[in-house]
């Protein structure tokens, strides 16, 4: 069997431009370059740099910065509790972020620099947990009024049930009830007060009974006593919103939810930690000193010493190296996001589906030793060291008079070239036949292979065309679950993944994120320029302003409303 990248199609890429990396056609070599192929186009984003703009200046500012830890006891016994009648305001509370050093996720400042991001005050409710599955379900309540609207609908059972003062990160026993009265369900109430929850506000979450009716019951039951529904990303929105996350931890939240392979999960794990935040930090703080010296020279030229240039020059570099960095981590990223689409083509009846079933090691396709079995194009799901790999079984490419089976090949044909890569099957026994060569002409062209072997490939050995034309060539036995490993590594290595398998995953960008990056990088790419031909020093500053802006976008300190809801948007509702 061979196994080869969809598309050929050469780097056209300047050699100037730093490219974006997650895009076929980057300056990597061409093999490793096919694998990160995106199989849709690119999200683009309009990224209102006008809007940023205004909010650079009051970035940084924060109300409540000076925070301090007057709470250290975990469960809260220490505390008053709360009386369920009134709203508590956020952060009112006065608890302290200690023990965040241990979390996942440390506490920042509030954005109050989001002058342009509504921030609404309602009290949002949803489902939180998978809405078919399980036997308990979630439901979140979150603003500053969650503890009374909660109690509108808790009514504690045992000790508390004449006298409920809420306790922070304390579980009680009771039951929802509508506004009738009418016991909806046995619940557990689980309460975090401001700032100690998910979303930095008053949470009370209602544990119900799973199944389609319980959780359904009692979230009406919420929204009637005055929540309003959560729109999709809406909870991690506020939480970066109230500076729980930054915008890159919020984003590794979805993609941690979406991982579907334990590489991918780390590596978004690894996100939430703030691996790329705080690599973004330091960029961004190295900017801004080269920023103020500039700025100092524009407002008091004649007082201060002259630029140091090479000086200058050096540091630029070193921040686009730091930038350099962060983007050789999105051809990674990309394909832990993303996965592989891998098509099994070849002609009928050679053991493509036999592989499918060995290689994830199941009976999801069906094997006779009649020629033409499979129809349809089937996929089954697998990780390869960590990758993950959506395998597509297709229909032997032949020419037929069945109606079924021509509509089958058409599709085989369509699977192979939206695939990113493509593993032709051989039978072994009989080698490369003539009909191998019609398929391989017809979905890789005639005159793409080495020379002579498009119009004679019957007469040439296996080897010397596979050499020549793919990738690699592994001999597999699916009876005998043989070569599965060589053909696991072959994939990897061509998806320029190698590593992967050997573990230690970290964070990586996303796409969002290595777009702003290289427009980070470009812009310091134009103030090098300025400053190599001495242009006037404000010409200096708006190159390293533009700069600053974009790395500003990944973390989320600089960014209008349009690249929030784009973000948050491509959330499932209730996270
Ligand atoms: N029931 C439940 N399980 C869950 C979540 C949730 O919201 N509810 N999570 C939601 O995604 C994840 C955990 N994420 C969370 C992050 C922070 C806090 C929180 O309350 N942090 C406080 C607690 C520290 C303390 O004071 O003890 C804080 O950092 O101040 C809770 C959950 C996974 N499991
Ligand atoms: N000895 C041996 N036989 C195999 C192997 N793989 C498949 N076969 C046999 O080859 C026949 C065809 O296998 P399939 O997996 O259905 O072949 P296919 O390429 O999916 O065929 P179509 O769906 O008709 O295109 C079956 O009888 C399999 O048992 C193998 O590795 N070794
Ligand atoms: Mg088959």
């Amino acid at each position: 069997m061979a196994m080869r990248a969809a598309s050929s199609s050469p780097s056209t890429a300047g050699p100037q431009q730093l490219q974006w990396p997650t895009e076929a056609g980057a300056a990597a070599p061409l093999r490793s370059s096919l694998a990160v192929r995106t199989r849709c186009a690119p999200r683009g984003r309009a990224l209102t740099q006008g809007a940023a703009a205004s909010l650079a200046a009051a970035a940084g500012a924060s109300l409540d910065g000076g925070r301090s830890d007057v709470d250290a006891d975990v469960d809260g016994d220490s505390e008053g509790g709360r009386g369920v009648g009134g709203s508590s305001g956020s952060g009112s509370d006065g608890d302290g972020d200690g023990g965040v050093s241990d979390g996942l996720v440390g506490r920042r400042s509030r954005r109050e620099a989001f002058v342009l991001a509504t921030r609404d005050e309602d009290t949002i409710a949803s489902i939180v947990t998978g809405m078919s599955h399980g036997s308990v379900a979630i439901i979140r309540v979150s603003g500053s009024d969650a503890v009374p609207t909660a109690s509108k609908v808790f009514r504690p059972g045992g000790r508390f049930r004449f006298d409920w003062q809420p306790k922070s990160h304390r579980v009680y026993y009771g039951t929802a009830v509508d506004g009738d009265e009418t016991v909806l369900d046995e619940v557990l109430a689980l309460v975090m007060l401001s700032p100690r929850s998910y979303t930095a506000e008053d949470v009370v979450e209602l544990h119900c009974h799973g199944g389609p009716v319980c959780a359904a019951r009692v979230l009406r039951a919420v929204i009637e006593a005055g929540a309003r529904p959560a729109k999709a990303g809406e909870f991690t929105l506020r939480a970066f919103l109230n500076g729980r996350l930054d915008l890159a931890q919020a984003e590794s939240v979805s993609e941690l939810l979406s991982a579907r392979t334990v590489a991918a999960a780390d590596s978004a794990l690894a996100g939430l930690r703030g691996g790329l935040g705080a690599e973004v930090a330091a960029l961004r703080g190295h900017c801004l000193d080269v920023l103020v010296e500039l700025e100092a020279r524009l407002d008091f030229d004649e007082d201060l010493p002259p630029i140091d240039v090479p000086n200058l020059r050096a540091r630029i570099e070193a921040i686009q190296a730091g930038i350099e960095r962060a983007l050789r981590t999105a051809r990674t990223g990309n394909l832990l996001r993303r996965g592989l689409q891998v098509a099994i083509v070849g002609r009928p009846n050679v053991g493509k589906s036999s592989l499918l079933n060995a290689w994830t090691n199941s009976d999801r396709a069906i094997v006779t030793e009649v020629a033409g079995t499979t129809r349809d194009v089937l996929e089954a799901q697998l990780s390869v060291g960590g990758v993950p790999v959506t395998l597509l079984d297709t229909a032997g490419i032949r020419a037929s008079d069945d109606v079924v089976e021509r509509i089958g090949v058409e599709r085989s044909r369509a699977a192979a070239s939206a695939a990113d890569i493509v593993v032709m099957v051989i039978d072994g026994a009989e080698g490369w036949t003539e009909a191998d060569g019609e398929i391989y002409r017809g979905l890789w062209g005639g005159d793409s292979a080495a020379a002579g072997s498009s119009s004679q490939p019957q007469s040439l050995p296996l080897p010397l065309l596979a050499r020549d034309t793919f990738s690699a060539v592994v001999r597999t036995s699916a009876a005998q679950r043989q070569g599965l490993e060589e053909l696991d590594a072959a994939l990897l290595q061509l998806a320029g993944a190698p590593q992967l398998a050997s573990g230690g995953v970290s964070w990586s960008v996303n796409e969002r994120q290595a777009e702003a990056l290289v427009r980070s990088h470009e812009a310091l790419m134009r103030l090098a320029e300025s400053v190599s031909s001495d242009l006037p020093l404000d010409f200096w500053t708006i190159d390293l302003r533009a700069a600053l802006l974009a790395l500003g976008e990944v973390s989320g300190d600089e960014v209008g409303e349009e690249v929030l809801d784009a973000v948050f948007s491509r959330f499932c509702i209730g996270k």
